[in-house]
């Protein structure tokens, strides 16, 4: 039988909204194409989240380790230079590795730029013609830039993870989970570390007497927040960069992060050209992943929606996408609670119900002091709190917990929030002791 397209299926984009599911959908039978024009793998492993917490980790250590005083004997330094060696030599195969996943389960890579010609052809830059059945729009999201005089001298997160030598002051515009996470780490690698905020909220996203806990520890180790800074224009003057703000007030810096969100990557896409909506949030989909033209779909980052932009729902997306493809389900998508992490140090967790929605329809909230848990006493954390909101049958709808361990309690209570487990359910759950899963259980 002679095939009317080249591909059944063709990604845009080779980040997780893709690979996660384009590999095992290939193994199916499907032909499967993947335009990429950049590293395989995307965002994630090359320059956010694989890359970020190698670089990271040490900072947690030296953390925990000035934390045991004169229990551990001598002084822990951070070698920045050594730290970003590290971290390359841990992402730098993942692309190759990556690459080995798709291919060897039979799906084609294609290198260069995607454009839109019409519904079912992309002319890919150096390629020509590619045509396929389906089309998923998986391009991600790239740095915003902010609009105004000498935003060149600005540089991106991307930029932050590459740097040899650490800056002497680093000047931090935006206070989201880019400028928290990497405030932190430069602050912990001997940097004079300044965060200019938008309003005079950081992190609106997560709980704030959370947040304040973590900024405030911030402020003890030298680190300057600027409300309401209102950034006006960035020169360079002589060996420095200054930053013009507020009222006409002025900064010098050694090193700018533009750290003010991330926008979809539309531009030389073509969907105007084949009518697909979408606006600067990204494109619109309906239940299915699909957009207003039929054979079109898009999963991931650059999908127009409220969830937070994080690997595990674009993971869930394409693995959605792949059931949907290969005729494993007609149903509509139901997106799981899908938690997220701010990597500060301490960090701060969720999942499900927030505390603010908790007192607006009247469910319980518990206040757990874990400071004063003898398993965060081990660790001698001096920050860790955690919110768990039931309802009146005592199922858990939601938590969040600032500790150094917050990603895992959360974890560990995700199965519960998520199948809505009765305490009955929860009860005949048993988790390895001591650990920090057992603690989480333990308060819930
Ligand atoms: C610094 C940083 C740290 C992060 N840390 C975390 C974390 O700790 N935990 C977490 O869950 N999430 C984290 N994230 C978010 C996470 O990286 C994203 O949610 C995830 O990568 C989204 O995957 P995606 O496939 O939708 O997009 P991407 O991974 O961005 O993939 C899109 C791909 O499309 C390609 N592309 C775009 N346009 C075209 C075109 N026209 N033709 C061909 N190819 C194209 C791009 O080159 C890119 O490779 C972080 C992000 C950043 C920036
Ligand atoms: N741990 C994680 O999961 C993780 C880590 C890093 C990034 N990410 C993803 O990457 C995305 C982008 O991160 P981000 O931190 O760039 O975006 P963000 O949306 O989290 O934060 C952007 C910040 O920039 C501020 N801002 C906007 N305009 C400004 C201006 N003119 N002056 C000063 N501040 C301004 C905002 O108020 C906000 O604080 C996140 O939304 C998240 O999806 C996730």
């Amino acid at each position: 039988m002679v095939r009317k397209y080249d591909y059944d299926v063709l990604y845009i984009g080779a980040g997780h909204a893709t690979f996660d599911g384009a590999a095992p959908l290939a193994k199916t039978g499907v032909k499967v194409g993947v335009i990429e024009s950049g590293l395989i793998g995307g965002t994630c492993p090359n320059r956010g989240c694989n890359a970020k917490i190698t670089l990271d980790e040490p900072v947690k250590m030296v953390r925990a380790s000035e934390r045991m005083g004169d229990i551990l004997n001598g002084d822990i330094q951070l070698n920045w230079t050594k730290n970003v060696e590290h971290k390359q030599e841990i992402i730098e195969h993942l692309p190759e590795d990556l690459t080995h996943r798709l291919e060897s389960g039979g799906a084609t890579i294609i290198k260069g730029h995607a454009t839109f010609k019409d519904n079912h052809t992309v002319i890919v830059d150096n390629v020509g013609e590619v045509t396929a059945e389906k089309i998923v729009i998986a391009t991600g999201l790239r740095p915003h830039r902010l609009d105004i005089p000498g935003t060149d001298l600005a540089h991106d997160s991307e930029d932050f993870m590459n740097l040899k030598n650490l800056p002497r002051k680093i000047t931090i515009i935006g206070s989201g989970y880019i400028g928290m996470e990497f405030a932190t780490m430069a602050n912990a690698a001997g940097a004079e570390v300044t965060v200019m905020l938008h309003s005079d909220k950081v992190l609106r996203d997560f709980y704030q007497p959370y947040v304040k806990l973590v900024v405030d520890d911030l402020k003890q180790r030298g680190v300057k927040f600027i409300e309401n800074s209102n950034v006006q224009a960035f020169e360079k003057v002589a060996d420095s960069y200054q930053i013009t703000y507020g009222d006409n007030q002025t900064l010098l810096t050694d090193w700018i992060l533009d750290a003010t969100g991330r926008i979809p990557n539309l531009d030389n896409l073509g969907l105007d050209k084949i009518g697909v909506k979408y606006d600067k949030h990204g494109v619109y989909v309906n239940d299915y992943l699909q957009t207003n033209v039929e054979n079109i779909y898009a999963a991931g980052d650059v999908v127009n929606n409220d969830l937070p932009k994080v690997t595990p729902a674009a993971f869930f997306e394409s693995k959605y996408l792949m059931k949907l493809f290969s005729g494993q389900t007609k149903e509509p998508i139901k997106m799981p609670v899908i938690p997220a992490v701010v990597f500060t140090s301490p960090r701060i967790a969720k999942a499900g119900v927030s505390v603010e929605t908790a007192k607006v329809k009247g469910y319980q909230i518990s206040e757990n002091d874990l400071a004063n848990y003898w398993y965060y006493k081990v660790d001698k954390e001096p920050i860790a709190q955690s919110r768990q909101i039931h309802d009146d049958e005592g199922h858990l709808l939601g938590v969040t917990e600032v500790s150094d361990q917050a990603q895992d309690a959360v974890n560990a209570l995700l199965p519960a929030i998520e199948f809505k487990l009765s305490p009955e359910q929860i009860g005949r759950l048993t988790s390895l002791f001591p650990t920090i899963g057992y603690a989480a259980w333990h308060r819930a």
